[in-house]
């Protein structure tokens, strides 16, 4: 939430010949609400199984693609069938200052149930670091670092692991 994967996905797209999707856009289109709202009215386990349904979905038919992810899609089973795994590293500060500094902040932590209260995201933080680590291939830090730069460092790492 708020590191950067949209701009950073938009930049690749811009500097390669891969397109991107985003699985919470593809859950809010399918169901044809917002995510924050499916939480609402459903529940997260319910927003969970959809999250499993997209993951089955895109390791079957989705290749050579950009694909971001919402933040906890990564306890999925296959996640490793999908593709290789970039993870955009930053330290929770660097998050938060990132999305205050937004123009649509506001509209931004509106949009993301799990920001509505900091100190549960700082600890929902900390759970995931370490596993944010061990499931990824690559990793780039993405904290005070320009956009081409972080675009270039993908691009390369990308190359060198497949
Ligand atoms: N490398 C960067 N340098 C400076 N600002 C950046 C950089 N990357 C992203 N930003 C800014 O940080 C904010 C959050 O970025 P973005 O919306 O891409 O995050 P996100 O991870 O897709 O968030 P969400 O999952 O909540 O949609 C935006 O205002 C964006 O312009
Ligand atoms: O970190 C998370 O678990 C989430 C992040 C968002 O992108 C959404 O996928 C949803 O709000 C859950």
């Amino acid at each position: 939430m708020g590191v950067g994967k949209g701009t950073v996905a938009r930049a690749l797209v811009k500097a390669s010949d891969y397109f991107a999707i985003d699985t919470d856009d593809l859950i809010e289109s399918v169901e044809n609400r917002r995510v924050k709202k499916i939480f609402e009215e459903e529940g997260e386990p319910y927003f969970r199984n959809l999250e499993k349904k997209c993951a089955l979905w895109l390791e079957k038919n989705v290749d050579n693609t950009i694909i971001s992810t919402g933040g906890g899609f990564f306890k999925q089973e296959n996640i490793h069938r999908i593709g290789t795994i970039i993870y955009l590293e930053s330290s929770f500060d660097g998050i938060l200052n990132r999305i205050h500094s937004a123009p649509n902040a506001k509209a931004k932590l509106k949009k993301r149930p799990l920001l509505s209260n900091l100190e549960e995201a700082k600890k929902l933080y900390n759970q995931r670091v370490e596993d944010y680590k061990k499931v990824s291939d690559i990793t780039v830090n993405v904290e005070n670092k320009d956009l081409n730069l972080i675009v270039e460092e993908i691009l390369g790492k990308v190359n060198e692991n497949n």
